[in-house]
């Protein structure tokens, strides 16, 4: 089976319980948040949280692995396809599994993040990652879903959809930061850029997240910490999304979606 399997059912099951449903769709560019705020948000929303970067560096590290030539999308899309992939979407949980391999560490090191938009801008591999994100979302019941196109293509009719961003200088300073905190110190000022500018610059190529979509709520958190970003977060959500948000269903049967 090639759907997030075990960890996604629990972690479904366990959102789902009596609350409202609730979809809540994030983007940004690399570097302004996304993944480290929409899981805190998840926590408090007591939502599932689905981090799409992740499928898409799965791809590239499965590509990795088995020698996929990367200059083949066909062979880039039969990877995707077939690619037995187990994320867990709790939000205290951080494990993605390709196969048997534990790959939860090694899809965030600099050779995946070096090839992943390669990946990323094949068409079918997208339409492929989307049909999987769908699935996650309407099994998850409440879900915080982030990426690069999420509030635009994979979930438009969200309850909430914003857009995180930061200036350039404050995302490769924080990418910066997350380095050095992760042991991996002293990253070249080139690399940094290759890895964050460089990889928005290809990535922009199949998506936009340099601004927002119509009903799209604008998160600017170049000036922000990350405790008022999460709380900038959660006021656009639940300025939108309304009694969901609190987890509360609607009063009378039919009013909600
Ligand atoms: N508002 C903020 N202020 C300061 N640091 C932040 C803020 N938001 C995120 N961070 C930190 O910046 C780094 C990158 O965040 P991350 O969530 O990985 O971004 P993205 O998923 O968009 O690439 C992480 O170390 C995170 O803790
Ligand atoms: N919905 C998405 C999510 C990610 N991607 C692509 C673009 C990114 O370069 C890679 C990795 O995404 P990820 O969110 O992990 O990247 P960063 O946290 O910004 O480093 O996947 C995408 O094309 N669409």
């Amino acid at each position: 089976m090639t759907e997030n399997t075990a960890e996604h059912a629990r972690a479904a099951e366990a959102a789902r319980t009596d609350a409202a449903p609730l979809v809540v769709a994030v983007d940004g560019p690399s570097g302004s948040g996304k993944s480290s705020v929409s899981r805190e948000v998840a926590r408090r929303l007591g939502a599932a949280y689905l981090d799409t970067g992740a499928m898409y560096r799965a791809v590239a590290w499965h590509c990795l692995d088995s020698g996929v030539d990367l200059a083949d999308p066909e062979a880039i899309l039969e990877a995707a396809r077939t690619m037995p992939l187990t994320q867990s979407t709790h939000p205290d949980e951080d494990v993605v599994l390709v196969g048997e391999a534990d790959v939860t560490e090694a899809i965030r090191g600099a050779e995946v993040t070096d090839v992943v938009s390669t990946v990323a801008v094949v068409i079918p591999v997208r339409e492929e990652l989307r049909r999987r994100q769908r699935a996650a979302i309407a099994d998850a019941g409440r879900m915080v879903a982030e990426g690069r196109d999420i509030t635009t293509v994979v979930a438009p009719d969200a309850h909430a959809r914003v857009l995180l961003t930061a200036s350039e200088a404050v995302r490769t300073a924080r990418r910066s930061g997350q380095l050095a905190a992760a042991g991996e110190p002293g990253v070249d000022a080139g690399t940094l850029n290759r890895q964050v500018v460089g990889r928005d610059a290809r990535d922009a190529a199949v998506s936009t997240f340099d601004r927002p979509a119509e009903g799209v709520v604008l998160v600017d958190s170049t000036e922000l910490d990350f405790e008022q970003t999460v709380a900038a977060v959660m006021a656009a959500v639940e300025e939108q999304a309304g009694e969901a948000a609190r987890g509360a269903r609607p009063a009378e049967k039919g009013q909600g979606r």
